[in-house]
Formats: structure tokens, C-alpha cells, sequence
């Protein structure tokens, strides 16, 4: 595989590296059941997923009819959407196969390697470490720590920050154009995986490389150098 004229990796979580939306659903409902309305389905909340806990919230009370007046009504619900969530993070979330294997792998091939989510960041860190995924990373990089979330490129600056690495060596790997759009504003190649949480089609991805099974990922960054 080497040598690395690209050498880190940002990967996504939600979507790319887990399929979060079960117990992201749970909470969703869980919060909007305290102010007495009506659940959603998996499917409807994953189109409400991708740019962090205040747009999720704001999008489900929306589409449930009751719109958050103003960002201190958006605060409430957040804060108690993450109480919901932080109870019971992983009861039905999963990594997608062959994740922990391809990471080793990659790992192994001399790629150091960073997480970059929409995700508030204490949540992030929970998941990962009861998933099993967290010693993969040198970073992991959850939102709340900056204003900005994914598709502004700050996040994943930073996340190069912390690495003390810049975009030229940089790949990203995502599942949404919250991805995709955050790293063509950084200067970064895009790997997308086919499944996840996309909310348009294939093409509005703009992706450099498109792959259906993360274990094709290291022949697709091969090939993008
Ligand atoms: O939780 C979200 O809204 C999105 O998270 P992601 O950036 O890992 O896809
Ligand atoms: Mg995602």
C-alpha cells in the first residue's frame, strides 16, 4: 500500500463507521415523549442526522409541529436529548463489519488515523470506548469544543490541529455531504461510503472515490495517490 503521499485520515463516525440511528431514535423520541409528543421512526430520524444534536433537535421538533422558538428553547432539548442518550448510547448501535479489521489493517500499513463527528464530543467519546474503537484513533474529535460543525471545514482543521498534521495530508472519509463539503472547503480528498445517512444522492456527494464495504477502502486510497 505504501508509499503514503497521503498518510491521516479523518474518518466519520455516524453512518461511516457505526450505525448509530436506533439508539439515536430512542433518545429522540424518548425527549420529545417528555413534552407529549409523538415518536418517529429509525428511517425519519435518519434524515434528521448529520449536523450535530442542536440541528437533530431542531429538525425533529420542527417536523413534529412544534418548531424551538429561539437558541436557549434549542439548548433545553439538546441538554435533555443527551441526558436521554448518554443513558443508553450503544444498546442497539453497531459497528458495520469489517470496520475493526480495516483499521487494524490500515493502522498496520503506517496510516495515522483520526475520528471527526457531528457528534457532541463526550457522547463521541463514551461510544467509542464502549464500542471498542477508541485505541484505533490518535484524535477523536467530537462536536461542542467549536462553534462550527461539519460542513464548515473548522472541525476538521482542527482535528488536523490536534495531529499535528495539515490538509495536504489528509483523507476523509465520510457517509454525507456534510463530509464531502467540509473537506473540498479544507482542501481534502473525499472517500464515501455508499450506505450511512446521505441525505441526497450518490452525485450531490461529489466524492473522489465511492466504495459499498469499508474493507475496499485501503485499495481506494491507493488509488487516489
Ligand atoms: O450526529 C450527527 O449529527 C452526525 O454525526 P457524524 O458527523 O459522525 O455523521
Ligand atoms: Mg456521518
Amino acid at each position: 500500500m505504501p508509499p503514503l503521499s497521503r498518510s491521516v485520515l479523518l474518518f466519520d463516525l455516524d453512518g461511516t463507521l457505526i450505525n448509530s440511528i436506533p439508539d439515536m431514535r430512542a433518545a429522540v423520541n424518548a425527549t420529545l415523549a417528555d413534552d407529549g409528543l409523538p415518536a418517529f421512526t429509525d428511517e425519519q430520524v435518519s434524515r434528521m442526522v448529520g449536523r450535530g444534536a442542536r440541528v437533530l433537535m431542531q429538525r425533529a421538533y420542527t417536523a413534529a409541529g412544534v418548531p424551538l422558538a429561539d437558541d436557549q428553547a434549542v439548548q433545553t432539548v439538546v441538554d435533555r436529548f443527551l441526558v436521554h442518550y448518554d443513558r443508553s448510547p450503544v444498546a442497539m448501535t453497531h459497528v458495520y463489519d469489517g470496520v475493526p479489521e480495516t483499521l487494524a489493517q490500515l493502522k498496520q500499513a503506517g496510516y495515522r488515523m483520526a475520528v471527526c463527528t457531528n457528534k457532541p464530543h463526550s457522547a463521541t467519546l463514551q461510544i467509542m470506548n464502549l464500542l471498542g474503537l477508541s485505541d484505533h484513533f490518535e484524535v477523536i474529535w467530537g462536536a461542542g469544543q467549536i462553534p462550527q460543525v461539519k460542513p464548515d471545514p473548522a472541525p476538521l482543521l482542527a482535528t488536523l490541529d490536534q495531529l499535528g498534521a495539515d490538509a495536504r495530508q489528509a483523507v476523509m472519509i465520510g457517509d454525507s455531504q456534510n463530509d464531502t463539503d467540509a473537506a473540498r472547503a479544507a482542501g481534502i480528498p473525499t472517500v464515501c461510503v455508499t450506505f450511512g445517512y446521505r441525505h441526497g444522492t450518490l452525485e450531490d456527494l461529489r466524492a473522489d472515490s465511492l466504495i459499498d464495504h469499508i474493507s475496499e477502502l485501503p485499495a481506494a486510497l491507493s488509488a487516489l495517490s
